[in-house]
């Protein structure tokens, strides 16, 4: 990756730079291939911290009005997660391809929806309870 920028004149530079797709080669090493281990911010070296510091990487905002609740979602998205990968088996539509690509509005979003089907895989009904 190249040097990184800390600096809001910098990252202005960098988003009047952005393409369509929004990515930015400049920051970050091959935007575009799906390499969601660059994110976790267990290596002290990685500059992929969310706390607003990093200006390449605001998930949850910045300064004054940065997420109140990012103590809450740290914790809750991976229990949420986990829960959901033991309580069901998920599977795709048949023919189903995944599509990664995105549109840059607001938000970000896919362009092809992906739906998922969970069927039961605990042993008993009460656990889901
Ligand atoms: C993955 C989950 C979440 C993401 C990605 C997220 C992201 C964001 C973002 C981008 C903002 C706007 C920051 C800005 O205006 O600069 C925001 C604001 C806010 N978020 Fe979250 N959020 C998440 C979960 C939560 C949760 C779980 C709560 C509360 C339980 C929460 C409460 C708030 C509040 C109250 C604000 C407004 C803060 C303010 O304007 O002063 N968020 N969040």
């Amino acid at each position: 990756m190249s040097e990184l920028l800390q600096h809001p004149d910098e990252m202005r530079k960098v988003q009047a730079r952005r393409t369509s797709r929004n990515c930015e080669p400049s920051v970050w090493d091959n935007p575009l291939e799906f390499r969601p281990g660059r994110f976790p911010n267990t290596d002290p070296n990685n500059c992929f911290d969310y706390l607003g510091n990093k200006f390449q990487y605001l998930p949850f905002g910045s300064w004054r009005r940065i997420c109140a609740g990012i103590p809450l979602a740290g914790r809750m998205l991976i229990y949420l997660l986990a829960s959901f990968l033991h309580s069901f088996e998920w599977r795709l539509l048949e023919d189903t391809k995944v599509d990664l690509s995105n549109k840059f509005r607001f938000v970000t979003k896919k362009v092809t929806p992906l739906i998922a089907i969970p069927t039961l895989r605990l042993t008993k009904l009460e656990l889901y309870a």
